[in-house]
């Protein structure tokens, strides 16, 4: 069964005064319900309000009451005392039928207190029929008229609920058992279900249930139900039509006439009696708390009480949730029942909040060939809900192959990325140690070229083979760092063919936006973080290679300025004479002699210098250092600066072009390295 229709309603509320009968007319009771209008009435009116519909004191009056209550309340419907059956029919059921033909289930109940007309509104009198019998009328009609196009099945049963037993009216058969069935609702077991041929027969069924109905003459009534009658009709109804896709209409009708609630002291009752109507109140205490549990908005989900009593078992599934409801809440209007009209209009009042959700109870079938296709579309549905943990398995998969193939992905762009660093790392580093290499080599060139100008053969001859080894060794480094840095470019073309693998294998995934999206975001960050790796190690190279040179630079200028005045000398008295005179020899000794002597010192100096480097942060030792040392050549210049200090403040032609020649030079190499550097710039 599906629901095609959801309807939003509220129960309907109407409200019916009865005539005041003739005990109370004798009585010379009060009239304390005013009509105002078919929506408004006013319980306890005020007393000039009510001289003007005839003002008759009772001696029930409340004597401590000391102002009328003047209540105004306003329903969907109030009939007044000379309403009819078929006004209230009319107004209340006959508007309910229409939903029951279209699948809503429907349910019009009668409450109020013993004698104020129930059983009058519902049943009625053959003469005077109620509720119950021209609803059954008006049904039949409407099935009638729709003969042509559909097919109705109609039946009904007919049950009281008495003293907390339920018993069949119809087969005079009890105590049943009332149970839940998830499909079908509210079941009654061994409840009888009847077949109506006309709308006279459910009447003279209804007549015949009504006999076997439990009433016992009570001081307020003489002829008062003691019990909960509940009549029932289910209509099923479907199209004729051979169409492909009939829809088949159940719905149920519960028509109830409730019990009188009563007042012990009111009704006189003594032993079964009063047992009685202690159960008649208690089940429809059990109602009442189930209206104001239904009627409040902030209970909507919470615990509604219907298990308290077997009525509001019965009722389960005609109040609130799916079914449309009527109530008809009847009263006297006579100050006599005056708190029971209180009551009951407190009660209809709340009633008026209960919302219900109604929902059309219609089944889709197919008739005729339809119905083989329906039974073929079921069984596929049925195989589909069979699969659906595997279809379910298989979309599970499908994510999670997406979210390991991104995962995928993302890890080996990872692991590209940090090889690609220091791939670069190494790069880099071997191409300054290349540099450096051939600043070096450079040193020792011009080391030794001045070597040969300023000193004597035989020692020019050892620094040179000194200078000599130095040029072989860096060489040697040089062709390996060649070598290495051949290695690592391999290294980097291998890591960027990996690199385009993934990159087409994520264009693959173009089609699903997200995830390239995502991927392709870590793609550019792994790009980013690699550039500024590159241009860390880029400044921190550019530093390293411009100490260098600064060192390389002051070394050399220094050399310069000590070694020319001796030289000029020598020089001079060689083009004078052609000879090397005494003074020159004692010079060139003495001059000897000191640099045999300060080479200690210069030691001493480097590796003081040394750890000042390092004292300062800088405690990288500088490369070539200790090469320098084993060559004996650099360091032997360093200690000039001590000799011939009356000359350091001249600056000779000469010695400015060596200088900056060699620096040129320096900076060559260093800018020279940085462009080198700067090709890959396609790495990225
Ligand atoms: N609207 C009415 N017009 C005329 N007479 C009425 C009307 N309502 C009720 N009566 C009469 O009042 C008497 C009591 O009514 P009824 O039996 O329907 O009350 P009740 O609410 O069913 O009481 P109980 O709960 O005790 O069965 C009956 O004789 C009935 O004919």
């Amino acid at each position: 069964m599906s629901s095609v229709t959801d309807v939003c309603s509220h129960v309907k509320v109407v409200v019916r005064v009865r005539p005041e009968n003739e005990d109370e007319k004798r009585e010379n009771f009060r009239n304390v319900v005013q009509v105002v209008d078919h929506h408004m009435l006013i319980f306890d009116p005020k007393q000039q309000d009510v001289s003007c519909f005839g003002s008759r004191r009772g001696r029930y009056r409340d004597i401590n009451k000391r102002a009328n209550k003047d209540l105004k309340f306003v329903f969907d419907h109030v009939f007044g005392e000379d309403s009819t059956q078929v006004d209230i029919f009319e107004n209340t059921t006959k508007g309910v039928i229409e939903g029951v033909m279209n699948g809503f289930n429907c349910t019009v109940f009668a409450y109020g207190a013993t004698g104020a007309g129930k059983t009058h509104t519902m049943l009625g009198s053959q003469n005077n029929p109620g509720v119950m019998y021209r609803t059954m009328k008006e049904l039949f009609k409407r099935m009638d008229d729709a003969k042509e196009e559909k097919e109705f099945n109609v039946a009904f049963s007919y049950l009281e609920v008495y003293n907390e037993q339920i018993r069949d009216l119809l087969s005079n058969e009890g105590p049943l058992a009332v149970r839940e069935d998830g499909n079908k609702g509210v079941v009654i077991q061994g409840l009888t279900l009847h077949q109506p041929k006309s709308a006279e027969h459910i009447l003279d069924a209804l007549d015949s249930g009504n006999r076997n109905r439990t009433q016992h003459p009570t001081d307020m009534n003489a002829t008062s139900s003691r019990s909960h009658a509940v009549f029932q009709v289910y209509l099923r109804q479907q199209d004729k039509s051979a169409s492909l896709h009939t829809n088949a209409c159940v719905a149920k009708m519960s028509l109830i006439d409730l019990a009188g609630s009563e007042r012990a002291g009111h009704t006189n009752a003594k032993g079964a009696r009063l047992r009685e109507g202690a159960n008649i109140n208690r089940s429809l205490l059990a109602l009442g708390n189930v209206i104001n549990a239904l009627a409040d908005p902030k209970s909507k989900k919470a615990h509604i009480p219907y298990r308290d009593s077997k009525l509001t078992r019965i009722l389960k599934d005609s109040l609130g949730g799916n079914c449309r409801t009527v109530m008809i809440a009847n009263v006297s209007s006579s100050s006599k029942s005056y708190d029971d009209i209180h009551n009951t209009l407190k009660y209809a009042n709340r009633a008026k909040e209960i919302k219900s959700t109604l929902k059309s109870n219609v089944v889709s079938l197919d008739s005729h060939i339809g119905q083989y296709a329906v039974i073929y579309i079921l069984v596929l549905c049925c195989e589909i809900f069979k699969n659906a943990s595997y279809i379910l398995k298989v979309i599970t998969g499908i994510l999670s192959i997406n979210m390991m193939f991104v995962s995928r992905v993302s890890e080996e762009l990872h692991s590209i990325f940090s090889g690609r660093v220091q791939i670069r790392q190494q790069q880099l580093e071997l191409e300054r140690q290349l540099k450096e290499n051939e600043l070096r080599q450079r040193y020792c060139e011009e080391d030794q070229l001045q070597v040969q100008y300023f000193c004597a053969k035989e020692k020019t001859e050892k620094a040179t083979c000194k200078f000599e080894r130095k040029i072989a060794s860096l060489r040697t480094q040089q062709q390996h760092i060649c070598k290495r840095l051949k290695e690592a470019k391999t290294c980097f073309l291998d890591n960027d063919s990996c690199l385009h693998r993934v990159e087409n294998e994520m264009k693959l995934l173009k089609t699903n936006n997200h995830i390239s999206e995502v991927l392709e975001k870590e793609l550019q960050c792994h790009r980013l973080e690699l550039q500024v790796s590159d241009l860390k190690q880029h400044i921190k190279q550019m530093v390293e290679l411009t100490t260098l040179q600064d060192q390389e630079n002051k070394r050399m200028q220094k050399m310069v300025n000590i070694l020319l005045p001796a030289y000029s000398r020598h020089y001079s008295s060689l083009c004078g004479i052609g000879l090397e005179t005494k003074m020159d020899h004692e010079e060139r000794s003495e001059l000897e002699h000191l640099v045999l002597r300060e080479r200690g010192v210069v030691w001493a100096d480097q590796e003081r210098a040394e750890l000042t480097l390092k004292v300062e942060g800088n405690g990288d030792d500088p490369k070539g250092t200790n090469d320098t040392d084993a060559l004996g050549c650099r360091s032997e210049l360093p200690f000039l600066k001590g000799l011939h200090k009356q000359c350091l403040h001249k600056q000779s032609h000469h010695c400015c072009n060596i200088s900056d020649c060699h620096f040129k030079h320096n900076k060559n190499i260093i800018f020279g390295h940085l462009n080198a550097s700067t090709q890959y710039t396609n790495i990225y």
